[in-house]
């Protein structure tokens, strides 16, 4: 199958070793840092014109910045989703525009369409019969389908208290699912235990392979695009393993690099109050974070108490002069029910910890009149009616 002409390998963020693409799948065989895929940048002549009016309307249409060609791919035409305005919160805000980058409008209503459809191209590539991953709900329901998609067996372990949803369609795309009791970590560590035994097994779980995480980078890719390549000021992400702010800040640079823009936004992550250690340890001044002991929110989906991108995160916060914010739940589904009712827009419930994360940052002084500010919606709040509408009945409504 086809590669990019322009991509050059694999490097670890954490050692910096550079490694052929057909040599590794998973993390740095040296030292298990995370694995970036990397292109030789200078050789890429791009222009706004390049992907103008080019097909497929999907994330490929920016092949030169990934690692497959489009037709290798893996695809259900994820990407291309909208960058709406919402004018009602840029005047709230007291800010000059306000979009929502709406992720949920992808083929299963997840950002993690993105990276499934990379992760997956790159499995079959190397002639996986069965793909595998532990998940919070939506990657392991992406997962499911991108397998079916090219004839692959997927095996996906999720917590019990994972989305019906999630858990429904990863059945009905016609994979394997372990319902593992406990939170997120306990489905982690199962998952681990499994894939031990398992060499067949090809892993695909975000920021365990060097390509979900490439494919999240389109979306960045397609917010500068819609904005006629003018750089946000100030991108706010829901933030679980860092996988986004990590993707986001890696397609900021090699749009940079590229001179498609001129300048990188101010990169923030969103937590929730009950599971925040990539807060923490941003308040804390500190290069790592610390697992959280006891995680508790609504938000199951940004729920990782020990991260993978957790470092990865607060480079990409600091780098840009950004932050990290924590926000209690209440004020994170006041933030996804209000979207939905003022503006329209269908956010998850984690999602809605960007909204109030731009809140506290208009509360604290911290933006400024001038700001173009996009909020990242990582997935459809259709899958999350019953957390939503729970948070409306606490209000009596
Ligand atoms: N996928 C999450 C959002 C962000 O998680 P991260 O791993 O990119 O930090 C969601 O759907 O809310």
């Amino acid at each position: 199958m086809e590669t990019n002409p322009a991509f050059a390998g694999v490097r670890c963020t954490a050692c910096d070793t550079m490694f052929d693409a057909d040599e590794v799948s998973g993390r740095c065989p040296s030292c298990e840092g995370v694995l970036d895929a990397t292109y030789d940048l200078d050789a890429l002549d791009l222009a706004p014109e390049t992907f103008a009016e080019r097909s497929p309307r999907s994330q490929w249409r920016y092949r030169e910045l990934l690692p497959f060609a489009p037709d290798a791919a893996v695809t259900t035409m994820e990407g291309e989703t909208p960058l709406v305005p919402v004018p009602s919160l840029a005047a709230e805000f007291g800010v000059a525009a306000v979009y929502v980058k709406d992720e949920g409008r992808n083929p299963t209503g997840t950002i993690d369409d993105r990276g499934q459809s990379v992760a997956v191209t790159a499995a079959k590539r190397a002639g996986a019969s069965d793909v595998a991953l532990a998940s919070t709900g939506d990657d392991g329901q992406s997962a499911a389908a991108y397998a079916a998609r090219a004839g692959l067996d997927s095996h996906t372990f999720v917590p019990s208290r994972a989305g019906f949803t999630n858990k429904a369609m990863v059945n009905v795309h016609g994979g394997d699912m372990s319902v593992v009791e406990g939170r997120i970590d306990d489905a982690e560590a199962a998952f681990a235990d499994a894939v031990a035994e398992r060499d067949d097994w090809h892993p695909v779980q975000a920021l365990a392979t060097p390509y979900a995480h490439e494919g999240l980078k389109t979306a960045y890719i397609e917010i500068a695009a819609a904005l006629d390549w003018e750089t946000p000021d100030v991108v706010i992400h829901p933030t679980g393993r860092g996988t986004g702010l990590h993707a986001f800040y890696k397609a900021a640079r090699e749009l940079d690099a590229t001179g498609l823009t001129d300048a990188i936004p101010k990169l923030y992550a969103a937590q929730a109050e009950g599971c925040a250690p990539i807060v923490r340890a941003f308040e804390e001044g500190r290069e790592s974070h610390e697992p959280w002991e006891r995680p508790d929110t609504i938000c199951g989906r940004i729920e990782i108490p020990d991260p993978a991108g957790g470092n990865l995160a607060l480079d990409a916060i600091r780098a840009t002069d950004g932050g990290a914010v924590s926000v209690p739940d209440p004020e994170t589904l006041e933030g996804a029910t209000s979207v939905a009712e003022t503006a329209g827009l269908e956010l998850s419930a984690s999602s809605g910890t960007a909204v109030a994360t731009a809140y506290a940052l208009a509360e604290r002084g911290e933006l400024d009149a001038d700001d173009t500010l996009v909020l990242v919606n990582a997935g459809t709040g259709s899958k999350d009616g019953d957390i939503l509408r729970s948070h409306l009945m606490s209000k009596g409504i």
